[in-house]
């Protein structure tokens, strides 16, 4: 085994007598709260989002935003939004430079709002955000009329120079303009168009052209935010969408907890045979994370719903003891929890399939290539196919196990370092992408009680 360099983490083992129950408050949604800052800073008034995340992810989101003219404060979780000034467009030669780092939501959902505002803007991001596909943004770009420099790479980094609208949004006489894109490489294609589709005048028909649409509730999500801020969408099969001309209306918002990020507290709950239990857990939700409902009884846990709480009792031994089950699962819907899937799959004492994902080699870092590669460094034996994994025995042994700046690459490690002795998470700092303070939270639960 490598030893262990600055920056990695020991993943806490829990041994096989200990048992321990705990109560995990989760921080807001990633998804939720960029979608919320963006329709907020571009909506007719100031308001104000409660319970809102304060991550990475955020903070790239709230200064580009910022950069187009829109003003935060931030108190804890509640952040008041003064939206950016009604006029704020062309200025002259002067561009913005908007960093990105590694967040699929900025990356993808700023480009079209500064075009739509009318915002001259440079894009570039985190080396690993050069490599994630972004061709079907600047192609919806160019459809718009814009003029990008992307250097013919399709990627990050790239110039937009927008064609000046001639009309506001609410101008009735304009008819809506069309783009076509191909989203199978990832929703946010969808959501990036969606979201700004209201600020053209006569506003937007959307046309996805091409393979099945990965993560489609996070486009749900996206419509359903925008008739929350009084914008109408409306979906016609087979896969496209009317976005009608308007501004956003200002109001106030809670924001969901994530309930991606509730995953690995409630592996931990199904490796180690324990019980975790997440507050707050939504009744109706878009979110993707709500499918751990649907998941974790296929490993052999037990959930529960006690009011608005939600609880996960892992099978008693958990995976030391092999009660932990192999899974066939397609989560085309929800790919972003297959890292923590994989992590269950890859101590459980049956071979398992992750189906519907081959469109995670384009998220953070290449995720099929990373999970076979750590699993398999570990002792155990994972294979790519063409859409997933296939985990045919669990890892044996610990070892320094890669993050490859992948927040779930990092909780994923977490979860199968509980039940396999000498994991050693590499950056686990990673995780303050979506989830800062992770470790301290994760050491807290495994002590029990409130976290
Ligand atoms: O719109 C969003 O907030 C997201 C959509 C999904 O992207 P893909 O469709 O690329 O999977 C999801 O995986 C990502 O974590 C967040
Ligand atoms: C794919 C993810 O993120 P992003 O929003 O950067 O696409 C994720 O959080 O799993």
């Amino acid at each position: 085994m490598t030893l262990p360099a600055t920056g990695d983490w020991p993943a806490p083992q829990v041994f096989p007598t200990t048992s321990w129950n705990a109560r995990v408050r989760v921080p807001g949604s990633k998804s939720l709260t960029n979608r919320y800052l963006l329709l907020a800073a571009a909506a007719d008034g100031p308001s104000t989002l409660r319970g809102a995340l304060d991550s990475r992810d955020s903070a790239l989101m709230m200064t580009a935003l910022e950069s187009l003219g829109a003003k935060f404060s931030r108190d804890g979780g509640t952040v008041r939004v003064t939206p950016i000034p009604v006029g704020t467009g062309t200025r002259g030669d002067e561009i913005l430079h908007i960093d990105t780092g590694l967040a699929g939501t900025v990356m993808r959902f700023v480009p079209l709002l500064a075009a739509a505002l009318n915002v001259p803007a440079a894009f570039d991001g985190d080396e690993g955000a050069r490599r994630r596909p972004m061709a079907p943004v600047i192609d919806a770009l160019r459809q718009l009329g814009c003029e990008v420099d992307d250097a013919g790479t399709g990627t990050l980094p790239f110039a937009v120079r927008p064609r000046p609208a001639d009309h506001g949004p609410e101008d009735s006489s304009a008819s809506p303009r069309t783009v076509r894109i191909d989203a199978s490489a990832s929703s946010q294609f969808l959501s990036a168009a969606l979201l700004t589709g209201c600020f053209l005048p006569g506003g937007l028909r959307l046309e996805h052209v091409g393979d099945e649409v990965p993560s489609l509730p996070h486009v749900e999500m996206t419509a359903q935010t925008l008739a929350e801020y009084g914008i109408d969408v409306r979906a016609e099969a087979p896969a496209a969408w009317t976005v009608l001309p308007g501004v956003p209306h200002a109001h106030d918002v809670a924001v969901e907890p994530d309930l991606s990020n509730a995953g690995p507290f409630l592996a931990a709950a199904v490796v180690t045979g324990n019980s975790v239990v997440i507050p707050d857990w939504p009744s109706k939700t878009t979110q993707g994370g709500d499918q751990w409902r649907r998941i974790l009884p296929e490993f052999g846990a037990r959930v529960r719903t006690d009011g608005s709480d939600l609880a996960v009792i892992g099978p008693e031994g958990g995976a030391r003891e092999g009660r932990v089950r192999g899974v066939d699962l397609d989560l085309s819907e929800c790919g972003e929890l297959a890292p923590t899937v994989a992590a269950i799959a890859a101590v459980a004492s049956g071979p398992s399939r992750l189906r519907g994902i081959g469109h995670l080699r384009g998220h953070e870092t290449d995720r099929l290539k990373a999970l076979v590669t750590e699993i398999n460094r570990l002792g155990g034996e994972a294979e790519e196919t063409t859409d997933g994994l296939r985990i045919t025995s669990p890892v044996r042994h610990g070892d320094v196990f890669r993050t490859y700046e992948d927040h779930r690459m990092a909780t994923a490690g977490a979860v199968i370092g509980l039940v396999v002795p000498d994991v050693v998470v590499q950056n686990v700092e990673t995780t303050s992408k979506t989830l800062p303070g992770f470790t301290g939270m994760w050491e807290a639960m495994l002590r029990g009680g409130d976290v």
